[in-house]
């Protein structure tokens, strides 16, 4: 876990921070969907990651046809491969043509390649993006280095730390 970090550098994000660059990525969507007028037909969040940034783009667009799909591709920090649990609503879907679909980050791009598949018109977008996964989505607002590890607000807690001087 936190002590034993297969990555590098710690990218910790605040609910502040998450809340903001959700919103970033919201406005960047705006009048970007395929209707007429630039609307979305509905959000889906992959969850549980993309629960937040979707619930906020959702409310800043005035989305209120918002469902989810669950994928499961990693136990703590370590890959498996990426499975479906739980699809969508079919009739809404369809080839996923209006459709946006939000996570909070795409890693080695694993999750959102199975995503692609079964929905190959839809938009996908992403708070984060690494290097490695980057090809596979259509809309992000930050990027960080392949060795980071995101760091999100629902898994920290506040907590004290030493002082740099000083032994307690
Ligand atoms: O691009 P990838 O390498 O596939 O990794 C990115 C995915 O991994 C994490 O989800 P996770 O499977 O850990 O589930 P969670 O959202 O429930 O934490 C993250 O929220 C993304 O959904
Ligand atoms: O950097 C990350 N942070 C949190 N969850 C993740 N899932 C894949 N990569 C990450
Ligand atoms: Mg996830």
């Amino acid at each position: 876990m936190t002590d034993r970090l297969p990555h590098e550098k710690g990218f910790h994000i605040s609910w502040d921070q998450i809340h903001r660059d959700s919103r970033a990525l919201a406005w960047r969507l705006d009048g970007h969907g395929p209707a007429e007028d630039g609307s979305w037909k509905a959000v889906v969040a992959i969850t549980r990651g993309g629960m937040a940034p979707a619930m906020i783009v959702s409310r800043e667009l005035d989305i209120r046809t918002v469902d989810t799909i669950s994928v499961k591709s990693y136990d703590h920090q370590d890959q498996s491969e990426a499975v479906v649990l739980k699809s969508p609503d079919k009739e809404l879907m369809g080839d996923g043509e209006g459709i946006l679909i939000v996570d909070d980050l795409v890693d080695t791009g694993k999750t959102l390649a199975l995503v692609r598949k079964m929905f190959p018109k839809a938009h996908l977008a992403t708070v984060y993006a690494k290097p490695q996964g980057r090809e596979q989505v259509q809309t992000y607002i930050t990027e960080v280095s392949q060795d980071t590890w995101i760091f999100f607000p629902w898994d920290m807690a506040l907590q004290y730390v030493r002082p740099y001087r000083g032994t307690e």
